[in-house]
């Protein structure tokens, strides 16, 4: 398997601030990696420094296996969307595009139509950006972002303030894009139930560190099902499943609920034990736990 990204003990320090603390990072070709991490986490710097906004205080880039200057020429192999990009209010999808492709010194101009059909915009050959929707236009950045052929797409917020069906339609061509030509994606969102449906990998960053490295399998495996209830006595209910089964897995999350992650097959029992010790229980389900819980039990495990 080909290596795209590579970085070694990559940082970036502001003047006041560590934004990325020494990050080792690679990814491999046809992997859809998300990037998750609270605002401020630290994702966009990274993104920045992969597309050579901004320079790294210290550590390196390989990109395809190229470092130093001929990174710069690596990275024409990657399309970007890190900063929503601008485009020109009255001119047309097809008239940015081409705008962009002589910008760049991409000699194709077939590529235009090619990119515009891949993503759904052949078809308005009138409209203005400036009368795009928003599902549109973040449509025509991902067909810039595909303008150069590209074999990898470092993609940050690229569903942001999509209502659902934008989302969906954004998804599929991603994973078009992935299945169909080998394009290997690097992706951040905060709409982590959308991530969960795409990504092949999980890599959670908390003030600059990348906290867990975790592939969707073994996501799927670790976030097994799980007994969920919701008391307002949750101390006693701790108590009693403690003295009742010494070696009961459980986490305690925010507003009062309690996750049990063995005798989740014992829940019938369960209930019976909490509701004779006079424990008033207001949910009880049996669910699997969902990216969003994942990554929330995981910023407070880290902040122990
Ligand atoms: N140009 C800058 N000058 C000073 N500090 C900066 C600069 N850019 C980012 N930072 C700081 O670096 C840290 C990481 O910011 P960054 O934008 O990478 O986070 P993020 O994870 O992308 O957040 P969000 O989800 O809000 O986009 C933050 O504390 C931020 O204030």
């Amino acid at each position: 398997m080909k290596t795209i990204i590579q970085t070694n003990q990559l940082t970036k320090s502001f003047r006041h601030e560590t934004a990325i603390h020494p990050l080792d990072f690679t990814l491999q070709q046809g992997e859809i990696c998300a990037l998750i991490g609270k605002n401020g986490a630290g994702k966009s710097t990274f993104f920045k420094m992969l597309s050579g906004q901004i320079l790294p205080s210290s550590g390196d880039i390989a990109l395809f296996g190229q470092s130093g200057k001929d990174c710069g020429l690596s990275r024409k192999r990657i399309g970007f969307i890190v900063e929503t990009p601008t485009f020109f209010p009255d001119f047309t999808a097809r008239q940015n595009l081409e705008y962009f492709r002589i910008q760049r010194g991409i000699a194709e101009k077939k590529q235009i139509q090619r990119v515009l059909e891949i993503v759904g915009l052949a078809q308005e050959k009138k409209k203005k950006f400036e009368q795009y929707s928003l599902g549109m236009k973040q449509r025509l950045g991902l067909a810039l972002c595909l303008l150069g052929n590209p074999d990898c797409l470092i993609l940050d917020e690229p569903i942001n303030g999509l209502d659902a069906e934008g989302i969906k339609e954004i998804r599929e061509l991603l994973f078009r894009l992935n299945r169909e030509q080998q394009i290997t994606i690097l992706i951040s969102s905060h709409i982590l139930s959308e991530l969960s449906l795409l990504a092949t990998r999980f890599l959670f960053i908390k003030q600059g560190t990348i906290i867990e490295d975790i592939s969707s399998e073994t996501l799927h495996e670790k976030s097994k099902k799980q007994l969920k209830i919701h008391t307002a006595n949750l101390s006693k209910a701790v108590q009693i499943l403690e003295r009742t089964y010494p070696d009961i897995d459980y986490k305690v999350l925010p507003d009062n609920y309690l996750a049990l992650q063995n005798y989740v097959d014992k829940s019938q029992e369960i209930n019976r034990l909490l509701v004779k010790n006079e424990i008033l229980v207001d949910e009880f389900r049996v669910e699997s736990l969902a990216l969003e819980d994942y990554f929330l039990t995981l910023e407070e495990e880290t902040n122990q």
